[in-house]
């Protein structure tokens, strides 16, 4: 019998053998968010800083890189420990490439808007060209930063010349952790008081890691509060593991008759465990073990077991929390009894694919009934079985990783291509979901 998961240089054919089911233990790969901000801290602090357990991946290699270009040593990254030891600032002379990461470039926008005197261009892959970047160039620009770009300056690539800038009060029209990232970024090197306040909270590690870098953070109301002109201290950073990838197995646990899944050291910070909360509330077995806090980041074990699960209705304040886990969570409703809908993530629009299109096109491949309206999908779940196919990814992680779950509880085979780009968050998806795979006892 041929192995279910066989990868070949342009897709992945997926085969779920007659008696399957996952088990295992999954040491989830390191948190992506907070894997970039460790480097680009480490930069901004005086001395040393050691990381352990960085995401070896794509996104975060791309910031690393855009680092060292900007005069900064950081050792390869690897699973182990990395040093970032900070440099002078440098103009590079060549263009900063941030790959497929949306937070690379904006955080660097961010980062590099402030450095007076200096100029800096930036760029990335065709789906990074495409993304929106007037979302950080409007407050910056208040901020007195002068960006170009392509389509009247909101598309890169972008050119930077670095300003001194002057702290503002920015009342953000989205959740977005990284238009506040990009803000608080340049605060940090500002005369006085930065602050930003969001519709709802998107995830806080900046907040954390700032503030256990030496910066000072306050809240009030809401609304975050960063005193510019600290001092940052290299530190020791522990990067738990990535709650965006642990979301696979969660659903892929739950949806799969007989599983059981334990998964190991994963962050379980609230702004993040959105995912939790509306798998629990569809009826999924998962049960957090050992929660802990290392290093300013909670973390628990968190084991997960098959059941029956129920649509639920998703929106609102939810939606930032579970950001990166709607494409997974579209799989979980088309395996529930009943409806799922998903409303107010028109966001996922402009992610490195249009995620809400992505989905309902191949899940209705697959045989799934979806509606798509402009800011979410109802999804009818088992109205009958999903039957294999050839499947597109968009050449988007989230969704390769998304469709290869659903390819595997479908009757019959699937072809998945193009596979390779989970390179941008979970390098070992494949070899660890064939080493999930087992028969059923
Ligand atoms: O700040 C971050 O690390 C991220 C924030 C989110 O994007 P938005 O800020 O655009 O919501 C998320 O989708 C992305 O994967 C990572
Ligand atoms: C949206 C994502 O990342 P980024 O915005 O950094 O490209 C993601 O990882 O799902």
């Amino acid at each position: 019998m041929s192995p279910p998961i066989q990868l070949t240089p342009a897709g992945v054919h997926i085969t779920p053998p007659p008696n399957l089911t996952l088990r295992g233990i999954v040491a989830v790969p390191g948190d992506k968010s907070i894997s970039h901000r460790a480097l680009i801290f480490g930069c901004l602090a005086q001395g040393t800083t050691t990381i352990t357990g960085i995401l070896p991946s794509a996104d975060p290699q791309s910031t690393a890189q855009c680092l060292r270009d900007l005069g900064h040593d950081i050792t390869p990254l690897t699973d182990g420990e990395v040093r970032v030891q900070p440099g002078e600032w440098q103009e590079p002379q060549q263009v900063l490439d941030c790959g497929n990461s949306g937070t690379t470039m904006r955080l660097l926008l961010g980062l590099l808007a402030g450095r007076a005197g200096q100029f800096f261009s930036l760029t990335g892959d065709d789906s990074l060209r495409g993304r929106p970047m007037q979302r950080v160039i409007t407050p910056l620009s208040q901020m007195g930063a002068q960006i170009w770009g392509r389509k009247g300056g909101t598309r890169a690539p972008l050119a930077v010349q670095g300003q001194l800038l002057q702290p503002i009060a920015y009342d953000s029209p989205i959740a977005s952790a990284q238009v506040k990232s990009a803000i608080l970024l340049a605060g940090l090197g500002c005369e006085g008081m930065t602050q930003v306040q969001e519709p709802a909270p998107s995830r806080d590690h900046t907040e954390r890691m700032l503030r256990a870098f030496g910066a000072q953070i306050t809240w009030k109301n809401g609304t975050v509060q960063l005193q510019g002109g600290a001092q940052l201290r290299g530190q020791t950073v522990v990067v738990p593991g990535d709650m965006s990838s642990a979301a696979f197995w969660l659903v892929a646990g739950a949806i799969t008759p007989g599983a059981d899944i334990m998964l190991t050291n994963v962050g379980v910070n609230p702004s993040r465990t959105g995912i939790l909360e509306v798998l629990e509330a569809m009826g999924a077995r998962i049960t957090c073990h050992n929660q802990r806090l290392v290093a300013g980041e909670p973390l628990a074990d968190i084991q997960v077991q098959h059941s029956a699960l129920e649509g639920v209705a998703v929106g609102g304040a939810l939606i930032p929390r579970l950001i990166d886990e709607i494409p997974i969570l579209t799989v979980a409703a088309a395996f529930a009894q009943g409806k799922t809908v998903i409303r107010d993530a028109a966001e996922l629009r402009v992610k490195e694919s249009d995620r809400l299109t992505a989905m309902a096109t191949q899940l209705t491949r697959l045989g799934a009934r979806v509606e798509e309206y402009p800011d979410g999908l109802t999804i009818h779940g088992s109205q009958q079985p999903l039957v294999g196919t050839e499947l597109h990814t968009y050449d988007d992680h989230r969704i390769a990783m998304a469709l290869a779950i659903a390819a595997l509880n479908a009757q019959g085979a699937s072809y998945l291509s193009p596979g390779g780009c989970v390179q941008i968050s979970y390098p070992q998806f494949w070899q660890t979901l064939q080493q999930l795979c087992q028969p059923s006892p």
